[in-house]
């Protein structure tokens, strides 16, 4: 267990390397094993030279500061951190079923019983969240992972705050923000409550609901939350219901998700004995 470990300082021999899990915007990330204890995590590695040119290190410090006081099944564990001369090492808890959004592309969309695992999982993980004030305002699909036995995690907190100094910067693609989002005007806890619904309606039907050829195409129907149900496949009342209210800024939506999936999954374990 690397947990009681922030004190100490890593280097990179205290690892062993293994296969590469993916490249994202500022640095790949590997398996890896750390040797007295044999603990599998994964490593991000990060150019300082990109993180200058692009001058996020604040916003990295801040990111790792956050995500390190996070405790939560549902949230990926930032274990600690080192660097060298030339990059950041972050150590993170390992997601052994990859990247959510391959799974989504994989099967197009998900169940309703699927999706609403993932959604109440996640509205779980905001709760805590807010309530230490923390709000991620980039949820989508690349952020979140897979556990070995399925269950959720959120990872990459780049663009988390704490809702005392709250920023009017911009994030990365618009699909999942909401209107006081892409109007850049001050936001709170509720930018996540908006885009749980956007995901909720991309695990359902596979695509996200603003969608548009054009930026601002999406922009428009962002702001005028021009939200359509098409009519294949098939979803449930309860679902579009719920997904109307987040993104109509309901704040009960969290408590809604909670009750959907409980009858959700009593409705069907009333009607099929559980598999
Ligand atoms: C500033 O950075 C903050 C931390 O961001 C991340 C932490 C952990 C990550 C990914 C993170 O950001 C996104 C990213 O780098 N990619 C999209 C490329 C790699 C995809 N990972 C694939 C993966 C598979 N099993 C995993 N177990 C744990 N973490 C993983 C993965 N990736």
């Amino acid at each position: 267990e690397v947990s009681g470990a922030e004190k100490k300082r890593w280097t990179l021999n205290d690892f062993d390397i293994g296969k590469p899990l993916g490249r994202g915007k500022f640095g790949h990330v590997y398996l890896a094993r750390e040797k007295r204890s044999n603990h599998i995590v994964a490593l991000k590695v990060l150019f300082k030279s990109q993180l200058q040119q692009s001058q996020v290190e604040h916003q990295l410090r801040r990111e790792v500061e956050i995500q390190s006081h996070l405790r939560h099944p549902n949230i990926l564990r930032l274990y600690g951190y080192f660097y060298d001369q030339k990059r950041v090492y972050l150590i993170l808890e390992y997601a052994a079923k990859g990247e959510l959004y391959k799974e989504l592309q994989k099967c197009k969309y998900f169940s309703e019983r699927r999706a609403a695992t993932y959604v109440a999982s996640l509205a779980r993980a905001l709760i805590y969240c807010h309530g230490k004030h923390v709000i991620h305002r980039d949820i989508k699909p690349e952020n979140l992972l897979i556990g070995a036995q399925g269950e959720l995690k959120i990872a990459d907190f780049g663009w988390s705050v704490h809702t005392f100094n709250r920023r009017r910067t911009m994030c990365g693609t618009l699909d999942y923000l909401p209107p006081e989002m892409v109007e850049s005007v001050e936001h709170d806890a509720s930018v996540d409550i908006w885009s749980l619904g956007v995901l909720c309606y991309e695990f359902l039907y596979g695509v996200p609901p603003f969608e548009a050829k054009e930026h601002s195409d999406t922009y428009r129907r962002i702001v005028q939350v021009d939200l359509k149900f098409p009519l294949k496949p098939i979803v449930s009342s309860a679902a579009k219901d719920l997904i109307s209210q987040s993104i109509n800024g309901s704040h009960q939506f969290s408590i809604e998700i909670l009750k959907y999936v409980d009858n959700d999954i009593r409705l069907k374990s009333m009607t099929k004995p559980m598999q």
